[in-house]
């Protein structure tokens, strides 16, 4: 990247990264090639101000100007190859403000004023978001002004001498004594910078070195036009926060540097002194709460901890007696929602707790991040319509909530779930007895990531309108479409203690987001000490009745309704309706014309986070990190009907006991199902029923069994390339001619098999492929493990997983049962029927393995083990290598079925840290097909996986030392 010399520095064109996104515009992979060329260009600013933000903004710039097949008439909207004088001089100022490293969306401003057009937000394209959601509000169906350099009231001083080409504006009443003045040249409001035609780029880069030559001497008087003043019936605190029990020391006042450290203009720290316990000082910032309020550090070998804190819920210090062991426990939380305390952030914005403990060295700091202490809540009185006790229950029985990671779900670019836990923000509310939620959706929070043995640390970002969560949610505002909401027991706003019926999740609702708009939150590990967040008003659907936890609910059970549930709802308990119709509470910005809502009791302030003006308030200050909610805002706003198509559609439907085709492995009959009787909802773990883990509610599934030539024609998903066997060349595995065998027991019938070889003598691999006369044997194999599965002869069960990072238990995807010698991988002992006992399809598919090998390889091989699977639709076993204790060195599998993918590739530990992992070799199975793993190296350097095309069951033979453990 390099800067252009002039602003008519056409050879540019012909450049990277120009080069691929002017030839991009018009290729056939339009928006793939644009948004990879962004990226591009994205990455390279990300240390600019402003410059990441100003990417995406030109992002949706350039879609608008890509994705209409029609030929437009101005600025980028055009058709020919090469972009117009003006486009291209704006897009070189554009960039010059990226490689600069200056405030891009200054220029963005500019542009706009040349002619660039954000696309109107009723156009449907899925890339056609708004500057904000808040430009939708804007009700003349304009789009707004992004900023109008004639009227905003900016004006402009410079500290150095003139820059030629640059203009100077003295703009609309200029206030040159407001106090503000000093923090608002760090604030995000643009600098009205106006670059005439000769402006010498290059002079102006240069200047990017010397300290910013242009300061902002007056800053916003008034950004709303009219502001209605709401009636507010009480100015009670909402959020009543406890009193700090430690004392408050406040930082000395800072002169504030002219610098681009925006850092900057984070108002003085006042700091906390904590009386000190067990040897523990510590310190922490108070002024900033930390948005983040848990947290997992490693303090050298196998020390961690976990936890969450605000400073204003001061920790109450735990004790750190000599030899504690303080592990971070995995299931405490969801892997993406733990939130990382950055070491190198300890001293500056954390609290720092020197130990003295001999087991820590004294060098160890301990980074020490503790629960705010809340009041117990009282027990749930009774159980709620929808719950369950494992993400994975949600996820397989309720299609409102599919998302095993995340807390929004979303599908077709619209959220149908919110997941609210633990992690609330200090706004986040549940008002009007939980009618009206707020929450912050979509993610960027610091996280913490380990793989491969490699930690990668996150800090909390903004989060931005294009943010796929984000967007969703926006989108799903802007259809006023229903969606649900689900808690599980770490959400501290709900009024129950869900733990006390050991309900992990449950089931609000349906909602509709009633409000929109973004606010800054402090946050430590974010370089400018705050964060953008979008915050989402969630408000009950009326028509679904009164809520299942309200107290009219509640008190009709056995239970009645404990008395002090009030005191732990923030806000009124009962349904206060608005007097204010919605459009009451909103106002319009001067600066961007957006209409924000005014959300907090304090002031307005424009909440649209892409204008200059965010956050700043009609006295021209920022809004304060210390705000109480405007009680209008919280107040239910108007009735919410359900719209039609989503009338009783909240409870899953009943499962299909005796479907008429009599086939009960399709991808629906793999999904969980809703206990009536108790509201559970359960994953299907079991082959022959449904059973509820709760009641024992069971019901019987009734199918017919399936002959193996309806599944073994069904088609493989390869490509031409590959007829049984795809190998990696770079992977070194070499495949031997294909050799013929003769079946022992059907004269004439040959059959036959090819080997892979490993590399380095790590082993071989055999696929056995059987003549069609042969596989007789198969069929009737094939048929007696499912006529056996559902009159439970033989328990096809789904198992928990030992390891995996979800809170609660995690079944395999598939069902299986083993026979033999325990096999601890799969369900253990209780999975476990010895060979005499066991079922006669197993001992039929060990023996036939046991044949195939000998007709094929001509060797012997005794198996004690023999683990069968069988998948339905869509079920597979992910990538695992067996490393059972005592396992031998051979291990075959006999396929039934449809047809699957196995896939073999390295281990991440042998696989370079540079590459990618790719799989080294991909088979086919087929029905009747016995695949042989020969040799301890490919359990030891390689893992598989498999991958059935639909029904199919498969027998795993190993031989396993008796008693091992
Ligand atoms: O063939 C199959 O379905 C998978 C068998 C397997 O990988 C195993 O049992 O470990």
């Amino acid at each position: 990247m390099r800067a252009p010399i002039s602003l008519e520095d056409r050879s540019l064109l012909g450049e990277e990264p120009f080069a691929s996104f002017f030839s991009a515009r018009h290729s056939g992979r339009k928006k793939q090639a644009v948004r990879s060329f962004l990226e591009k260009v994205s990455t390279l600013v990300e240390t600019a101000p402003g410059g990441v933000q100003a990417v995406e903004t030109w992002l949706s710039l350039a879609f608008d100007s890509i994705d209409s097949g029609k030929p437009r008439q101005h600025g980028l909207r055009h058709r020919h190859k090469q972009p117009s004088a003006k486009t291209f001089t704006s897009f070189v100022k554009f960039y010059w403000y990226l490689f600069s490293g200056q405030d891009a969306m200054r220029l963005l401003g500019t542009l706009k004023l040349e002619g660039y057009t954000v696309k109107h937000p009723a156009q449907k394209d899925p890339f056609d978001e708004p500057m904000s959601p808040l430009t939708v509000m804007s009700d003349d169906g304009t789009p707004p002004p992004f900023i109008n350099l004639d009227t905003a009231p900016f004006f402009i001083k410079r500290e150095s001498s003139p820059v030629p080409g640059i203009e100077e504006r003295a703009l609309s009443e200029p206030n040159l004594e407001s106090p503000q003045i000093t923090s608002l040249v760090h604030s995000t409001i643009p600098v009205a910078l106006h670059l005439s035609e000769d402006a010498p780029v290059a002079a102006l880069a240069h200047t990017n070195s010397a300290p910013d030559p242009l300061i902002v001497l007056s800053p916003v008087i008034s950004v709303a036009e009219s502001f209605p003043t709401p009636h507010t019936p009480a100015r009670a605190r909402l959020t009543p926060r406890p009193a700090p029990t430690v004392k408050q020391r406040r930082g000395r006042p800072r002169k504030l540097p002219v610098t681009d450290d925006t850092s900057a203009v984070l108002p003085p720290r006042g700091l906390l002194t904590a009386p000190s316990t067990s040897g523990i000082q510590m310190t922490y910032p108070l002024e900033h709460p930390v948005e983040h309020t848990a947290s997992t550090t490693e303090i050298g070998g196998d020390w961690s901890f976990f936890g969450s804190f605000s400073p204003f819920h001061p920790p109450t210090l735990p004790p750190v007696p000599a030899g504690i062991e303080i592990k971070l426990d995995p299931s405490e939380g969801e892997p993406e929602s733990l939130r990382l305390l950055d070491p190198s952030d300890a001293p500056a914005n954390w609290l720092t707790l020197p130990v003295n403990e001999t087991s820590l060295n004294e060098s160890d700091e301990l980074l020490l991040v503790t629960e705010p202490q809340h009041p117990p809540k009282p027990p749930l009185p009774r159980l709620p319509p929808l719950w369950a006790q494992s993400r994975q229950e949600v996820c397989e029985s309720f299609e409102w909530f599919r998302s095993y990671q995340g807390g929004v779900y979303q599908n077709d670019g619209t959220v149908k779930g919110y997941f609210l836990s633990a992690f609330s923000a200090d706004r986040d509310v549940f008002a009007c007895g939980g009618k009206i939620i707020i929450s912050h959706g979509g993610g960027k929070s610091a996280s913490s990531r380990t793989q491969n043995g490699q930690t990668t640390n996150k800090a909390a970002d903004d989060q931005r309108a294009h943010d796929i969560s984000v967007r969703a949610l926006i989108e799903t505002y802007r259809k006023n479409q229903p969606l649900v909401l689900l808690i599980d027991d770490k959400y501290r706003l709900f009024p129950f203690d869900l733990g006390s019926r050991d309900v992990y999740m449950a089931i609000l609702g349906f909602y509709k987001i009633v409000h929109l708009w973004a606010e800054y939150q402090p946050s430590a590990s974010n370089s400018n000490g705050r964060v953008v967040r979008y915050k989402f008003a969630f408000q009950w659907c009326e028509d679904q009745g009164e809520p299942w936890w309200s107290k009219q609910h509640l008190d009709a059970g056995d239970v009645p309704m404990p008395d002090n549930v009030e005191t732990t709802v923030i806000g009124p308990m009962e349904t206060v309706l608005s007097p204010l119709k919605p459009d009451h509470l909103y106002s319009a910005c001067k600066i961007c014309s957006e209409k924000s809502p005014r959300v907090y009791q304090q002031e307005w302030a424009c909440l649209n986070p892409t204008c200059p003006s965010f956050w700043i308030a009609l006295s021209g200050r920022a809004l304060p990190d210390q705000l109480e909610y405007n009680p209008e805002f919280l107040a239910v706003i108007d009735f919410r009907p359900l719209p039609h198509a989503f009338r009783d559609s909240l409870l899953p439907k009943p499962p299909v006991l005796a479907p008429k085709d009599g086939i009960t492995t399709t991808y629906t009959h793999s999904r969980g199902w809703h206990c009536r009787e108790c509201g559970r909802l359960s994953c299907r773990s079991a082959w022959e029923h449904y059973q509820c883990p709760n009641c024992n509610d069971t019901h019987a599934i009734v199918g017919t069994v399936r002959p193996a030539k309806t599944l073994m024609s069904i088609r493989v998903p390869i490509s031409d390339k590959f007829v049984d066997s795809l190998i990696d060349p770079w992977s070194g595995i070499q495949r031997v001619e294909t050799k013929i065998f003769n079946h022992s027991d059907v004269p004439g019938a040959t059959g036959r098999y090819q080997t892979f070889i490993l590399p380095e003598k790590k082993g071989k691999i055999h696929l056995i492929q059987t003549n069609r006369l042969a596989n007789v044997e198969a069929d009737r194999i094939f048929e007696a493990y499912q006529q056996q599965a559902s009159d439970g002869t033989l328990l096809f069960r789904r198992w928990p997983l030992r390891n995996h990072k979800l809170r609660g238990p995690l079944l395999t995807n598939y069902f299986s049962q083993n026979s033999g010698e325990t096999y601890h991988y799969v369900g253990g002992t209780d999975n476990t029927v010895p060979f005499d006992r066991a079922p006669g399809a197993v001992i039929q598919a060990r023996n036939l393995i046991q044949k195939r090998i000998a007709e094929a390889l001509g060797v012997e091989h005794l198996f004690n083990e023999v683990l069968s699977a069988a998948y339905m639709e869509q079920q597979k076993m992910a990538f695992h290598s067996d490393s059972e204790r005592g396992l031998g060195p051979v291990v075959a599998g006999l396929s039934m079925g449809s047809p699957a993918l196995m896939h073999f590739r390295l281990l991440s530990k042998y696989t370079p840290r540079s590459e990618q992992r790719s799989n080294a070799m991909t088979v086919v199975l087929r029905h009747g097909d016995v695949l042989v793993m020969e040799g301890a190296g490919v359990q030891d350097y390689y893992e598989h996986t498999v991958v059935p095309c639909n029904f199919r069951i498969a027998a795993t033979a190993r031989w396993i030392a008796p008693n091992h453990t």
